[in-house]
């Protein structure tokens, strides 16, 4: 598991640490392993000069004793000092570390064109503006230098990349585009979420000797080890029963492929049984694909409610269905609800709940839960008394404050995807339900443990029926017992790598992700067992 930790822990942690060492040595140690990734990175690329971007924290400190040890392994090195004071602005110890390691300095404010071209020779770039101490955005004159740095030069964020938000709540598109961060001590949130990933490149931790083993994650990345730890393997003392018995209600007569794709990929992750609650035509479907599934209602440990799902459509087979979505919601029994089904979602259940939106869903979702007068949106149903709370379990207020009195707030998917986090959270204060937003990126959000992200998918899996397929995976975890956190990360985890693999750089279809999810699971258990230890 990757472990970041927040600005606030980490500045803790590097308190304690250098209580107990001289002065400097934390700084040097980030230095050094900062220097020893940058002159790797010049001798796989030939490349002989470097510019540090200096700012006017710890951060331009850093870059400044790293490009100074670069000078000393011979490299051809200059830093930009960009605060306007010059070199009054910025690490004093440090900058008289570089000068007396023979590296150019330059003002940026004193000749901004001619210092634009001493960036754009580099062949490495350490930026150094900011690091945990940096507000989101680019000051221009910082800017004009991110700007004059060659395309193919090899950039290194210091600790993060300048402009964004160390704890990735906020997107910032004015920020440096690195190809490599090299980040001290542990990642920070900004590095694994869908805020800052992409800016970030690929991620380095350097080891300087600070203790966060304890302290608790703001953000975790399951890795392939973890799944031999978390899949439900049975022993010799289960049957199908004890394995977890999975109820399906998904499909329609509009979206029969629905339920095909949800239960095959739920028998594929090895659902102990499998029920599938729907109408006619996809029944049949199912009946055909999934030989394994038994029709219709009856005992189960948790149910996947929605994919697929006709919310409109009034007939009595339709009906039926809704009125078996609407009987698992109001259960006490885990549930996944996932497209059609998050329509009837309305407010808190007291069993364990994973719900499923993406960014679209999740707008419109907070939409309505936000309203002054919520209700389910599929109107066509009239009667609140099915709620997904059942009885006790009334719409919470949470949202009422930001809303106003007249104009409702309209969440939009835009609004969602350039926070994502936060939207996220807001639907977790909302039900109390685990909420998984898909995504390149899909965040895991469950109050009162740390956010899961994982970006394990090509964005070939961005296809119709790719969410279908995540929902099942997901049903039969919670069916064995997980916890809706574990069942939804893992089973996040579990559906990218399967499309990865699927897809192999190509196209790849819902389908073949559903069927490729047993062979995954098997590989990624060997793994867990043949690795050491
Ligand atoms: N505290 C420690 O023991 C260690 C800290 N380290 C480094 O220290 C960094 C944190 O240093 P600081 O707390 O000094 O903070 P930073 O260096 O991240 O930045 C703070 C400075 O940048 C300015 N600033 C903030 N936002 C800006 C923006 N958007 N544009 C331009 N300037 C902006 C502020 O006015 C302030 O002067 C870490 O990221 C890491 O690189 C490492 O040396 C490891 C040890
Ligand atoms: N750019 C992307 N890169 C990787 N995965 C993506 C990308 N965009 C979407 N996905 C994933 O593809 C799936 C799409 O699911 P969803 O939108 O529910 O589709 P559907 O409703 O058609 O089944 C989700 O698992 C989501 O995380
Ligand atoms: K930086």
């Amino acid at each position: 598991m990757i472990r970041a930790h927040s600005v606030e822990a980490v500045r803790a942690a590097e308190a304690t640490a250098m209580a107990a060492l001289p002065e400097g040595e934390l700084m040097s140690r980030a230095a050094l392993g900062l220097a020893e990734v940058a002159a790797a990175r010049l001798a796989d690329t030939d490349g002989t000069t470097v510019v540090g971007l200096v700012g006017a924290g710890d951060n331009g400190g850093d870059t400044l004793y790293a490009v100074a040890h670069l000078a000393e392994s011979g490299f051809a090195c200059a830093v930009v000092l960009v605060p306007t004071a010059g070199r009054s602005g910025v690490h004093a110890a440090g900058l008289a570390a570089a000068e007396a390691a023979g590296v150019m300095v330059h003002v940026a404010a004193d000749d901004p064109d001619a210092v634009a071209d001493v960036v754009a020779e580099a062949d490495l770039v350490l930026d150094g503006i900011v690091g945990i101490g940096g507000r989101p955005g680019l000051r221009p004159e910082a800017a004009r230098l991110v700007d004059a740095v060659d395309d193919d030069a090899w950039v290194i964020a210091v600790d993060l990349a300048s402009g964004l938000d160390p704890a990735g709540e906020e997107g910032e598109d004015d920020a440096v585009w690195a190809d490599e961060t090299v980040t001290f001590g542990t990642p920070k949130p900004v590095h694994l979420l869908p805020a800052g990933e992409a800016a970030t490149g690929r991620l380095t931790v350097v080891d300087i000797g600070i203790d966060l083993a304890d302290v608790a994650a703001a953000v975790e990345r399951l890795t392939w080890d973890d799944v031999a730890a978390l899949w439900p393997v049975p022993g010799s003392g289960d049957d199908k029963y004890s394995r977890g018995v999975l109820g399906v209600v998904a499909g329609s007569e509009a979206y029969p492929g629905a339920a095909v794709l949800c239960t095959t990929s739920a028998a594929e992750a090895g659902v102990g049984m499998l029920r599938y609650v729907g109408t006619p035509t996809p029944v049949g479907l199912v009946h055909q694909a999934v030989p394994e599934a038994v029709m219709g209602e009856g005992r189960v440990q948790a149910w996947v409610v929605g994919p697929g799902l006709d919310t409109e459509t009034a007939d009595d087979a339709a009906r039926a269905q809704l009125d078996a979505a609407r009987a698992a919601l109001a259960s006490d029994l885990p549930v996944v609800v996932d497209a059609g089904g998050l329509a009837l979602v309305d407010g808190r259940r007291t069993a364990p709940t994973v719900l499923t939106p993406h960014a679209g869903e999740l707008a419109r979702l907070l939409t309505r839960l936000e309203a002054p007068s919520a209700g389910t949106d599929d109107g066509t149903q009239g009667g609140s008394g099915a709620s997904a709370g059942g009885s006790g379990a009334g719409r919470p207020v949470g949202g009422s404050g930001d809303g106003g009195d007249d104009a409702q707030h309209e969440v939009t998917a835009d609004d969602v995807k350039g926070a994502p986090l936060g939207h996220a959270r807001r639907l977790v204060a909302l039900t109390g339900a685990t909420v998984l937003l898909k995504g390149a990126t899909t965040l895991v959000v469950t109050d009162g443990e740390p956010v899961r992200s994982q970006a394990d998918a090509p964005p070939w899996l961005a296809t119709a029926g790719a969410g279908d397929v995540l929902s099942g995976v997901i049903g039969a975890l919670l069916a064995a017992g997980l916890s809706p956190h574990d069942a939804a990360s893992l089973g996040a985890l579990v559906h990218g790598v399967t499309a990865d693999r699927v897809s192999g750089g190509g196209p790849l279809r819902a389908l073949a992700v559903a069927h490729g999810i047993r062979p995954t699971v098997r590989d990624l258990l060997a793994r867990g067992r043949s690795a050491p230890g």
